[in-house]
């Protein structure tokens, strides 16, 4: 049918062009016999291509505008009668397991004031680089149930609302109308066929069903694609992410381990085709795991491997040869020679092994299996790479380490077995994906955030009832555990690294009583899709960018930040309650919260990696999102004021002494202010503990007097010479500078702004950058303009450019033709950094910095966050200063040989 849509730019549209879509139909052939693999592998694949239904909602174009400015080159365009509906929800319902993936609209609440409207003018930009439509900003969750248990998914679906006005026109996110009748929701799975019955009398909704191999592709690429830490390898009990490169994807093979193999050559979006398979997968393991040992569930026969000796069952080589490698073809004694092969010589009977070894045995039999079967066909197709996915998985460290094995002592290391994070969610994924309008194929991933919420039921897609919806039910099961006095283990699994051995093949080294999980417990969070994020356009090499410092791979290391954030906890409840008037309710908050972050913490000290590859940034904003979760904003907004207060009381006095000096005494002086007020650190135990022994003013003084030079990194002397050139040379100065702030009161008063103010006068333009949202008390762009126009009270400089920058609007005339007459002056400005944490990950920033960076030609970042923690490494296109106090005995120690309170002024000049 036509329709406007069909009119408009592809983009615009967010569907592919009809070339597009005849281009990814799928090739989609049965090469081998064999049983194929995933829960509805049994039956064999059709020859045939096979079709994405074609339900595509069409856009409402009626009454469509362009929003501000016509001469934009993309802009806006407003459809309001076009709903936000995102088609929310699909679903993969296996023989085990249903699998629910749902997008929530996210409310955007940044307020467009008059700072953001005045900066977007005269930054060029009206929404960023971001596309007018289809993309919204919203959040992907991942949820999982027991098929047997689907009531419960039922009435989670209808308690959520997911399933209203699925595929119509209707605005769903508030919808209390009845329910759709034609409403459609996508599914994949053989129970999309079985249940469809029961979710049109439950739900009123029908099933759409897509082909699985489809979904499982689509679901594979999107992935790949779009999340930075989602495919790792597993080795001998270690596990390590893989930074893909988007443009060198395909090909690879797909491997879907249901309870029959697929094996999937994809050579892009909506191009694969099912190369081999086998029939013996995860059915064969549960299956005659069950015969063999009795267990009741496929968890349980997975469970008792971890207490498993296979050694007892199989023929090892060294049972051939007297205990000794057959190393002339690369065999170790403990390489297994033949699987169950002990058994033919041993007089013994079922009941004489223990199910332990039998489950490990028939594990490692099959994964193996799998595994060289797997590179075999890789091998055929030239495909060095291989992903790993589906429910036999689950995470599982001696399967992964048994697979990956195999693929490396077949292919002499040639080919990698990899794994995905998200590997039971594949399916609904993909179904997901198969409704034509969200654009999230479109996303890439700097677009994407993933974020660990305390939903308890759902953290790590474990099945233990519905997810927990709002806040206080979150609280109330929190209280709940402690009254039980049962611990709150943050509810993800895994065995501990090491326990496979060399080659997977020995006897596991750790005899943790149980496998510390429910075997199928994936290391999921939430999605936050956030389109107008963008990788920071002066970074010299976004690919080799890696924005923390410090490794935490190293478990020393772990334990100690470990350590100093569970110390700092309770004062921070303190001063959270206290931010929410301590009442009672505060109270049972901040006692959630503080249960909540520790519960995270546990469960990243038993693996570090199951939120993805972690560094300290991650932690310290886990910390900041967790604050956020409970519902306290602003921790430290009264501090914030307090110091802010103060501090601007002794700025005239400052600017008056800055304003005695000459120029190479001032910028000295400058710096040195920067890095002696960057000691006003709520994050710091050691600066905290300084606090009671004086005034904000007293110790501002007392820090300043200490700055002695040479300090710990001291490049100040290349820099001055950059500034103020040396001999008869005068440089020319910037032309804009991005000053990338931290801390409020007397960092940024007495600091960073007299410096701002310096290359102000110098004709440099300013651009502050705070952040999106408050960490610890960290200044943010919201706060900045009224600091400034307080400021500016006291300085012309500072007034002037402000203005000229549109801080202070109400001072600007209005002339006749509208706009607004400027100062002669360079602008001072301020920005959003698109973050609410105490570091800064610059692949991820707003696209008002992106935007302001165009122009840039030095980078400003201050503070232990932006400029130690992370980006102390950081390479960028155009000149870099680099200043913080290091506030840590340790940090010191580590990075510079040093000690707390040293100073770091390190200057890089572009190249
Ligand atoms: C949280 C912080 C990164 C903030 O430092 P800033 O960026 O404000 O200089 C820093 O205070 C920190 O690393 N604190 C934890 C370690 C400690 O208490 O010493
Ligand atoms: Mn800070």
């Amino acid at each position: 049918m036509a329709s406007p849509v069909d009119n408009l730019h592809p983009e615009i549209r967010g569907i592919k062009g009809d070339g597009q879509q005849a281009e990814d139909k799928n090739q989609h052939v049965e090469k081998e016999g064999g049983l194929s693999g995933g829960e509805r592998d049994m039956a064999p694949v059709t020859g045939n291509s096979i079709h994405r239904s074609g339900s595509r909602p069409l856009l409402d174009l009626s009454k469509a505008a362009i929003q501000g400015n016509f001469e934009e080159r993309d802009p806006t365009i407003l459809l309001p009668n076009q709903s936000d509906d995102i088609s929310h929800l699909a679903l993969d319902i296996g023989g085990s397991l249903i699998k629910l993936v749902y997008f929530s609209r996210h409310e955007d609440q940044s307020v467009d004031d008059k700072r953001k409207r005045s900066m977007r003018q005269r930054l060029g930009f009206s929404n960023g680089n971001r596309r007018s439509y289809p993309v919204l900003g919203g959040r992907l969750h991942f949820v999982k149930f027991e098929t047997c248990k689907i009531n419960e998914c039922l009435d989670f679906i209808h308690s959520k609302q997911l399933h209203r006005g699925a595929s119509n026109n209707l605005p769903r996110w508030h919808s209390d109308g009845p329910t759709n009748e034609n409403a459609i929701i996508k599914a994949t799975g053989g129970g999309a066929y079985k249940f469809a019955d029961l979710f049109k009398e439950r739900l009123g909704v029908s099933l759409d069903k897509e082909d699985e191999m489809d979904c499982l592709v689509a679901g594979a690429n999107f992935l790949l694609k779009a999340i930075r830490h989602e495919a790792f390898t597993h080795m001998e009990g270690k596990k390590e992410f893989v930074q893909l490169d988007h443009n060198e994807l395909f090909p690879y093979l797909l491997v879907n381990i249901g309870s029959g193999v697929s094996m999937i050559k994809v050579d892009g979006d909506g191009k694969f085709q099912r190369v081999s398979g086998t029939n013996v997968g995860g059915g064969t393991y549960w299956g005659l795991g069950r015969l063999l040992t009795k267990c009741n569930s496929f968890d349980e026969l997975l469970e008792l491997t971890q207490k498993g000796d296979n050694s007892t069952i199989d023929m090892l080589v060294g049972d051939i040869y007297g205990g000794m490698d057959y190393s002339k073809i690369g065999l170790s004694a403990s390489t297994i020679a033949s699987s169950f092969g002990k058994t033919i010589s041993e007089s013994k009977e079922l009941e004489d092994y223990r199910p332990e070894d039998i489950s490990l045995s028939l594990l490692r039999m099959i994964s193996y299996n799998i595994g060289q079967i797997s590179y075999l066909n890789a091998l055929r197709f030239g495909l060095k790479r291989i992903f790993f996915g589906g429910f036999f998985i689950r995470g599982h460290a001696y399967t992964m380490d048994t697979i990956s094995f195999a693929v490396h002592f077949w292919s002499k290391g040639e080919a990698q077995a990899m794994f995905l994070r998200h590997e039971g969610f594949l399916g609904a994924l993909g179904a997901f994906m198969s409704y034509e309008k969200h654009g999230l194929d479109y996303l890439l991933a700097h677009q994407l955030v993933e974020r660990f919420p305390m939903g308890a039921p759902y953290t790590g897609g474990r099945v233990h009832g519905p997810p927990l919806g709002d806040l206080n039910e979150k609280i109330s099961w929190m209280e709940k555990f402690v009254q039980k006095g049962t611990e709150i283990t943050a509810p993800v699994p895994m065995a501990p690294p090491g326990t496979t051995g060399l080659g997977g093949f020995e006897v596991p080294l750790s005899k943790g009583g149980t496998l510390r999980s429910d075997a199928s417990a994936l290391n999921v969070g939430v999605l936050h899709l956030i389109p107008n994020l963008e990788v920071f356009p002066l970074l010299a090499d976004p690919k080799i960018y890696e924005p923390n410092t410090i490794d935490l791979s190293d478990h020393r290391e772990l334990e100690y930040w470990f350590t100093v954030l569970s110390d700092h906890l309770p004062d921070l409840v303190d001063k959270a309650v206290a931010s929410e008037g301590g009442t009672d309710d505060a109270k049972r908050r901040g006692d959630a919260f503080a249960r909540a972050f520790s519960a995270h913490l546990r469960r990243l000290m038993e693996e570090p990696t199951a939120y993805g590859k972690l560094g300290l940034a991650n932690l310290l904003e886990l910390r900041e999102e967790c604050l956020r979760e409970f519902q306290f904003f602003d921790a430290y907004r009264s501090i914030k004021q307090r110091e802010n207060e103060a501090s601007l009381g002794v700025l005239p006095d400052l600017l008056l002494e800055l304003d005695s000096m000459n120029e190479e005494a001032r910028l000295l002086t400058l710096i040195e202010g920067v890095l002696a007020a960057n000691i006003f650190d709520w994050g710091s135990r050691a600066c905290v503990d300084l606090y009671h022994k004086g005034t904000i003013i007293e110790i501002y003084k007392m820090s300043r007097n200490k700055m002695q030079r040479p300090w710990r990194v001291d490049d100040f002397d290349a820099f001055r010479e950059r500034m103020l050139g040396s001999g008869d040379k005068k440089p020319i100065p910037h032309k804009r500078a991005l000053l990338f702030v931290d801390n409020s009161g007397a960092d940024v008063v007495l600091g960073m702004l007299p410096l701002a103010r310096e290359l102000l006068r110098r004709g440099t333009e300013v651009v502050l950058i705070g952040n999106s949202l408050p960490a610890i008390n960290d200044v943010t762009a919201m706060e900045l303009p009224d600091i400034v126009v307080e400021a500016a009270k006291h300085c012309d400089i500072l007034r002037r450019a402000a203005e000229a920058g549109g801080l202070i609007v109400d001072a600007m005339v209005n002339t006749a033709d509208g706009s607004k007459e400027r100062s002669s002056s360079v602008p001072l400005m301020v920005v959003e950094n698109g973050c609410g944490s105490p570091c800064i990950d610059l692949r991820q920033v707003s696209s008002e910095l992106a935007a302001a960076a165009k122009d840039a030609d030095l980078v400003i970042l201050e503070g232990m966050g932006r400029a130690l923690h992370t980006n102390l490494n950081a390479q960028f296109k155009c000149d870099a200063l680099k200043l913080a106090m290091v506030k840590n005995q340790r940090l010191a120690e580590k990075l510079f040989n040093g000690k707390i309170y040293d100073c770091v002024c390190k200057y890089e000049p572009s190249h």
